[in-house]
Formats: C-alpha cells, sequence, structure tokens
C-alpha cells in the first residue's frame, strides 16, 4: 500500500509573532509542533489503484465540518487521478461513524451552521456521484449519517454481528432531509424506506443483511475490506466512461434533487435547527450520550 495524499495539513509554523508589553511585535522560535492525525486518511494500492479510505476521528466519527472537507477533497483528489475504487472505512474498532457531530447544531452561531450544512452537501454528492467504484466497510455502528455515507457508496459489507445501522433521525425528533430518503429508498425501495425511516429503526448487521441495507456480513475488518476488493475488482474490464454515465443515469434522482434545492435544503435545515425545541431535543440527546 502507497500513501499517495494526506489531508492532514501540518503545522508548519515554527516560530509566532507575539505582542509584548511594549505592543512591538517580537518572534519567539519554538518546537515544531507535532502535526496532528489526519481525520481521514488514504492509502492507495499500487496495484489494483484501489483507495482505501478511512474516517479517523475518535472516539466515534461524528461528522464535524473539518472532517467533511477533508473526505471531499479525498474524493475530489480521486476524481482527479481516475481512481479505480474507493472503500471507505473507520480507525475505530466499534463505531464507523455516529454521524453528524451533534455539537455543530448544539447552541452554534448562524455562519457556523451554514457552513457546516453546505459542507455535508457537497462532500456528499461528491461521494454519490463519484465516477469511482465505492464500497462501505462498515467495521462498527453506522447511525444516521454514518448510514448516509454507507448508502451513497455503491455496495456495503457489515461486520457483523453486533453492530447496528440505520437512519434513527425520526427517534431524535428530527427529520430526514429527502436526500437521505433518495438515498435509503435507492437501496431499499419504498416500502422498507417508510417502515425504517418513520420508526427511526436501527438495525443489527443480520437483520439489515436480510432487509438488503447491507449487501455482505463478515466478521472482521480485514474480510470487510476483501469482500469491498472484489466488488471493485468487477469493474476492472468495464469502460470507465459506460460506467460513470451508467452511475450518473442511475443515480440522477438524488444528483438532481441536490443540485437544484441546495439553498431550499439549506434554508430548511436552519428553519429547523435554530428552534428552541430542536435545540432542547439536541442537548437532550447530548446528555444523555455523555451520561452512559
Ligand atoms: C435538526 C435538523 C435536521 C438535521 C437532519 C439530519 C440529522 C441528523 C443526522 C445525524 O447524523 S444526527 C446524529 C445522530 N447520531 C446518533 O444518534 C448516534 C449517537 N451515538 C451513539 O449512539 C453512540 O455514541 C455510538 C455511535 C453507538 C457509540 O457508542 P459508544 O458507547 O462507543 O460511545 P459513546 O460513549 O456513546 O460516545 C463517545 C463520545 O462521543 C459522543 N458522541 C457520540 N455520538 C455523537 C454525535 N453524533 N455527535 C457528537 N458527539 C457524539 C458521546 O457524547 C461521547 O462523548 P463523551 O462522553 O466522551 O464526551
Amino acid at each position: 500500500m502507497a500513501v499517495v495524499f494526506r489531508t492532514c495539513k501540518s503545522l508548519s509554523k515554527n516560530a509566532i509573532f507575539t505582542r509584548g508589553i511594549s505592543s512591538s511585535l517580537r518572534l519567539h522560535s519554538q518546537k515544531p509542533p507535532t502535526p496532528p492525525e489526519p481525520l481521514v486518511n488514504v492509502d492507495v494500492d499500487d496495484k489494483s489503484g484501489v483507495a482505501v479510505v478511512t474516517l479517523n476521528r475518535p472516539p466515534v466519527n461524528s461528522l464535524n465540518t473539518p472532517l467533511l472537507s477533508e473526505l471531499k477533497n479525498i474524493i475530489k483528489g480521486l476524481e482527479d487521478n481516475k481512481s479505480r475504487g474507493m472503500i471507505l472505512t473507520s480507525s475505530s474498532e466499534t463505531v464507523f461513524s455516529a454521524g453528524l457531530d451533534l455539537m455543530e447544531m448544539y447552541n452554534a452561531p448562524k455562519d457556523k451552521l451554514s457552513a457546516f450544512w453546505t459542507t455535508l452537501q457537497s462532500t456528499w454528492l461528491a461521494l454519490y456521484r463519484s465516477s469511482f467504484p465505492t464500497v462501505a466497510a462498515i467495521n462498527g455502528h453506522a447511525p444516521a449519517g454514518g448510514c448516509l455515507l454507507s448508502l451513497s457508496c455503491e455496495y456495503r459489507v457489515m461486520v457483523g454481528p453486533k453492530f447496528s445501522i440505520g437512519l434513527n433521525e425520526t427517534q431524535l425528533g428530527i427529520v430526514a432531509p429527502p436526500w437521505f430518503v433518495i438515498c435509503m429508498r435507492d437501496v431499499l425501495g419504498h416500502r422498507q424506506t417508510e417502515m425504517a425511516l418513520t420508526s427511526g429503526r436501527m438495525f443489527s448487521a443480520p437483520e439489515a443483511l436480510k432487509l438488503g441495507l447491507i449487501d455482505a456480513m463478515v466478521t472482521n475488518k480485514a474480510e470487510a475490506i476483501t469482500e469491498a476488493q472484489k466488488f471493485i475488482a468487477q469493474f476492472a474490464k468495464i469502460p470507465p466512461l459506460a460506467r460513470k454515465l451508467t452511475k450518473e443515469s442511475v443515480r440522477q434522482e438524488g444528483i438532481k434533487y441536490m443540485e437544484d434545492n441546495m439553498i431550499d435544503d439549506l434554508q430548511m435545515f436552519m428553519d429547523l435547527v435554530t428552534q428552541e425545541k430542536i435545540q432542547k431535543g439536541i442537548g437532550l440527546y447530548l446528555a444523555s450520550l455523555k451520561k452512559k
């Protein structure tokens, strides 16, 4: 495996300016700080050209603006490099992603909320319409936004039986936006989507397999990656342009929805998330998670 690019912007400055008592600018030298761990890692296999993209925001890979932004940049980088495929997974042993970072939506100023949502929209669109084959290797729980990322890939392999997956928004008193619905309907069809979404049900991996929410169940992450590689390998002899255009055609409803409704969708989010009762609900939910 060769690392092609890392998205961590290391803090390369080893000097800082501070304003002293006399208000003059002084230069202090200091040791270069240890660069922070990247929020998303990418490793491309030299032989197959397939990228393993690993969410790396402990403890639960909740999706905040910087992580989403890094993920989007990686997808764009893979597009530019005519990637042969992407496997999305997690560095955690128990959580694929806990979904949207509730802290980003709680008591946040409007400009931050807006940046958060638009980053989510564009990252989702980049993943959903990506030209290369995509597989989610779901090696842990995948509620809400974690499930959305998985549904946006073309194939889902999940480690079971103990992890769960689903769009649980209604259980939290919030509403999954139309593009979340489209994503689930793409995979489950109308009736099962209605049943799953109105109840906000989380499915165990065996239940998800039976329903078709995931395509395969395995017992560990290494097996998940191997299965994902096998899925991607089937496209080796398919002309990439024909594949890309076909995927776009099949996914046209979701792509068009987002392209045509980005501003309305943002407005819908802002109207909802800034309501007092929604804020109270998010606060209570966060407190219940922390109390566990
Ligand atoms: C309002 C407008 C409309 C919006 C429409 C879209 C809406 C939503 C999409 C979403 O994605 S909302 C997020 C929904 N996510 C969840 O419901 C999952 C919540 N988390 C869990 O169920 C569990 O954490 C877990 C994923 C099963 C993992 O359990 P584990 O026992 O391993 O870890 P915890 O102890 O519960 O958590 C550790 C630590 O992380 C914090 N945390 C968990 N999830 C989130 C989150 N989504 N956002 C922010 N923070 C989260 C949790 O509070 C713990 O914090 P500390 O106690 O360590 O401070």
